[in-house]
């Protein structure tokens, strides 16, 4: 097992370590006397625990405040005199930044029990992680469901090849995420990625903004300039919301993909550009073929290699994963008290039909970590209350929660192996992933 670490931050005139190393042999104890020395020590050696005596004459809040902000990532647990905790300053560092805390003078036994469940907690906290970042760590995609592999694997695909790829999906599942992956991955990556989306600018300038202008081309035109697609040069050119790209438009765009030059506006001159279009939409385009809409022979032209992004509800087993995720990248956004998710809020989110796709959960999560003012995101606070029936609330919460720790434990113990774990819990190999997916848990 590896060796436990505790930093212990403790004035100097007292023994609280000298106490700590007789009752925690197993643990390898750091001793400093100040935060400026306790920052150092973190900058060359990583701790998951750390143990704060308070001094309040060598201590000011404000730079307890500043400091364990600054170290919110190791679990802490404070030594505080009875009588500073009568200080709104001291209750709120407690509140704050505490997993949990014990009253001058500490009984030593207690306080290695609750750093021994800190170190613990830390523990699971860390391994989560490595498991989300092995996860996708050579991918922008977050996911292990079934249809976000067979994502990364048309990503890896179409990446290979040059020609035109068209990407459906809802509006806010992915699609442009999937574009730079496969322009991550293709041989262009050192090249540009020049996203438009074709609905956002006005018909009028669609054109010189795509193809660009020579000088006097129109009132106005001082001088000359490249259109995106220039500027795509040797790189990628991303076409969100093809759909809404005007008819005569269209036909320019035909033209480019067949002949790999375009013309500036106010200019017969054909530039040559190598550009890899990849164009996505959130509507079916052939339903807007056979509307007459758009264009047949550039929908034969764009979809080319189809890639489908599937919308967030399809992905369940990977929503909680992906909630975690943003929780983790908007962290300094949020209080340092707040520590996760209730159980309630993750049956909430996978209750949820997310209509917004990633784009609803990253607004619901961020908006839920600046709301929330206590240390576990509530359904209410992500704004998914509805459909939650209360009453039984409690109860649900208390079963899913022995539910998680049994898996959770049960996976832990065989190793992560699924067939192991469900052996051990006394249940069939699908019930155990269909409990996998309901918690949002992978092994
Ligand atoms: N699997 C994923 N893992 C991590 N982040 C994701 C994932 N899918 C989408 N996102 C994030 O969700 C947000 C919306 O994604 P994106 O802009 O690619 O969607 P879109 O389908 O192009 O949306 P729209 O149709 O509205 O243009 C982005 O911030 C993106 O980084």
């Amino acid at each position: 097992m590896a060796h436990k670490r505790l930093l212990c931050i403790t004035p100097g005139h007292m023994d609280t370590d000298a106490l700590l190393r007789d009752t925690m042999p197993e643990w390898e104890i750091c001793s400093v006397t100040s935060l400026a020395e306790a920052g150092r020590e973190l900058r060359n050696n990583q701790y998951l625990v750390g143990l704060l005596v308070h001094d309040r004459e060598q201590q000011r809040p404000s730079d307890v405040d500043a400091f364990l902000r600054r170290h919110s990532n190791m679990q802490w647990v404070g030594v505080f005199n009875h009588r500073d905790l009568e200080s709104t300053s001291c209750r709120d560092l407690v509140v704050e930044h505490l997993c949990d805390y014990h009253t001058a003078p500490a009984d030593p036994v207690r306080l290695s029990h609750t750093l021994g469940h800190a170190h613990g907690w830390a523990m699971l906290k860390r391994r989560r992680q490595q498991l989300i970042d092995h996860g996708h760590k050579d991918s922008p995609l977050i996911g292990h469901c079934d249809a976000i592999v067979r994502l990364r694997a048309q990503i890896d695909r179409v990446a290979k090849v040059a020609a035109p790829v068209l990407i459906w999906g809802e509006s806010g599942s992915g699609k442009e995420l999937t574009a730079q992956a496969i322009h991550a991955e293709s041989e262009r990556a050192s090249g540009p990625f020049v996203p438009i989306n074709c609905g956002a600018i006005s018909p009028t300038l669609i054109h010189s903004e795509l193809f660009g202008y020579e000088r006097g081309a129109f009132t106005g035109a001082t001088r000359g300039k490249a259109g995106l697609i220039e500027s795509a040069d040797g790189g990628t050119l991303f076409l969100d919301e093809i759909g809404d790209l005007p008819k005569d438009l269209q036909a320019n765009l035909l033209r480019f993909l067949q002949e790999k030059t375009i013309c500036r506006v106010g200019s017969t001159r054909q530039i040559r550009v190598d550009v890899r279009v990849i164009a996505a939409s959130h509507v079916q385009l052939q339903q807007a073929v056979n509307k007459g809409d758009f264009r047949e022979d550039l929908y034969y032209r764009l979809a080319v290699l189809p890639v489908t992004v599937p919308p967030l509800r399809e992905r369940r087993e990977d929503i909680v994963a992906l909630a975690e995720h943003f929780f983790h990248v908007y962290a300094a956004e949020k209080s340092p008290r707040l520590k996760g998710f209730s159980d309630r809020a993750v049956a909430a989110i996978l209750d949820h039909d997310w209509p917004g796709n990633v784009r609803e959960l990253i607004n619901r999560v961020r908006r839920a970590m600046v709301m929330s003012d206590g240390r576990l995101i509530t359904p209410d606070d992500l704004g998914l209350t509805r459909g939650i029936p209360a009453p039984t609330a409690a109860l649900d919460d208390t079963r899913a929660r022995s539910e998680r720790t049994a898996l959770r434990d049960c996976l832990e113990r065989s190793g992560q192996n699924v067939s192991r774990a469900a052996r051990d819990l006394g249940v069939s190999r699908t019930t155990m992933y269909r409990l996998l997916s309901k918690h949002g848990m992978r092994p």
